[in-house]
């Protein structure tokens, strides 16, 4: 019996985790299930995993957790505050941490269990675009293990497995994109916040969905396979596909390509990293090939999505600017779901902050949650004074 946590257990992979373990119940136990606001939600998490702590990252809605989990008359501790989460990412009872938390928030607890040399199931790629280097060198110093959730790189992964440490050296990744919902969309000045949050081919949370619109979603992966892979940014390409159906590509040196193909749906990524090495089968209609009627590529166009190029720029200039570009983005996108900026000012702000990077990479876990803290405040200031010209 292996035991799980799930950092980010209310949304929507910690939703999908949740529905996969249940299937196993022969196999797997939850030590934590956590949240930062949901409270009835996460009590609800607690309850469908019989976990033995919950934990609610606002400190404030400690009493109504522990009446919540009163109410549905649970035996689950009842916890609170950041520093909680980050415990119980390194807590020595759970043996797979499921990181899927959204955004640099989830930084911290990724660098502890990397640290308790957890088998980190780590869907929040904001921590791998801020981490970078020094969160790989920690996982390998720890003795941790990184198993990609992220649906792409959980395909590259599977298509790399079989390959020597030669043909390693030689690969080019190839990213697919579903090109978003607006990828036939000419004027983007008009875009509303309910089109932007709906994907044509995943349901997932808001923040990752508005990042799939704008294309920086895919920045953020093109940053992300380059430390997951150790991979230079020169040999990982983007492709759209709007079908998702291949998940993402390896082309090896003699040119033959190996793909990852299945439905769109994550509980198939996060059933094959909780059974790794063996396979599980996540519950998931398998696809009928008989019923696709074709799958189509195209190239990405950086006019119209300029974030896919600035991810790319981002790891050329190195120093602070994947933390930079990412937090400019966090706070632009939560200004784009208040209403207060339009969908087409996301890019706009981020390619004029992310210039005010340092160029001294970060040399601790301190360094990058600094310098993301100091790109979060820098932008909320510019997006005070903005006028959108
Ligand atoms: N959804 C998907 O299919 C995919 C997601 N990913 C990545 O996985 C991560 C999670 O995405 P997704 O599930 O869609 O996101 P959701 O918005 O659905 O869920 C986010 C989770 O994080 C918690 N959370 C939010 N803010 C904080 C905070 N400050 N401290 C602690 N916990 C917090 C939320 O708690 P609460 O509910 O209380 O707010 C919730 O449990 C992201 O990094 C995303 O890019 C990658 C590939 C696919
Ligand atoms: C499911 C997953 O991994 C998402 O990151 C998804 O790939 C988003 O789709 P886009 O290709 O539109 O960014
Ligand atoms: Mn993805």
């Amino acid at each position: 019996m292996k035991k799980v946590s799930i950092l980010g257990a209310t949304g929507s992979i910690g939703t999908s985790t949740i529905d996969v373990l249940n299937r196993y119940p022969e196999k797997f136990a939850v030590r934590a299930v956590t949240a930062y606001s949901n409270v009835q939600k996460l009590a609800d998490a607690a309850k469908k995993t019989n976990a033995e702590v919950a934990v609610i990252g606002d400190a404030k809605l400690f009493g109504e957790l522990q009446e919540a989990l009163n109410a549905r008359q649970l035996k689950t501790i009842a916890k609170a505050g950041e520093k909680a989460i980050v415990e119980e990412a390194a807590d020595p009872d759970a043996e797979i941490v499921v990181g899927a938390i959204v955004g640099a928030a989830g930084i911290a607890s990724t660098f502890a269990s990397a640290k308790a040399g957890k088998r980190l199931l780590l869907a929040n790629k904001e921590s791998v675009v801020c981490g970078g280097r020094l969160l790989m060198d920690t996982i390998k110093a720890h003795g941790a293990q990184l198993l990609p959730v992220d649906s792409e790189h959980n395909a590259v992964f599977q298509c790399l497995e079989s390959a020597s440490e030669k043909m390693r050296q030689s690969h080019r990744i190839i990213l697919t994109a579903s090109g978003g919902p607006f990828r036939k969309r000419m004027d983007l000045s008009t875009v509303t916040v309910e089109e932007a949050t709906h994907h044509p081919n995943w349901s997932m949370g808001k923040k990752i969905t508005v990042d799939s619109a704008t294309l920086m979603n895919k920045g953020l992966e093109v940053i992300e396979a380059r430390w997951l892979f150790d991979t230079p940014e020169d040999r990982i390409d983007v492709v759209v596909h709007p079908q998702s159906i291949i998940h993402s590509m390896v082309q090896y040196e003699d040119g033959v390509v190996l793909a990852q193909l299945g439905a769109p749906d994550m509980r198939n990524t996060i059933a094959y990293c909780l059974g790794y090495p063996e396979r599980l089968n996540a519950g998931v209609k398998p696809l009928d090939f008989s019923s696709i009627h074709g799958l189509t590529f195209e190239k990405p166009d950086t006019k119209r999505f300029p974030q896919l190029a600035y991810a790319y720029e981002a790891l050329r200039r190195g120093g602070c600017s994947c933390i930079m570009l990412n937090a400019v983005n966090e706070i632009a996108v939560e200004n784009f779901l208040k209403g207060k900026i339009r969908f087409i000012d996301i890019p706009k702000i981020c390619e004029v902050m992310m210039l005010s990077a340092s160029e001294h990479a970060p040399k601790s876990l301190e360094d990058v949650l600094e310098a993301d803290k100091e790109a979060r405040i820098l932008t909320q200031e510019y997006i005070s004074g903005y006028t959108g010209e």
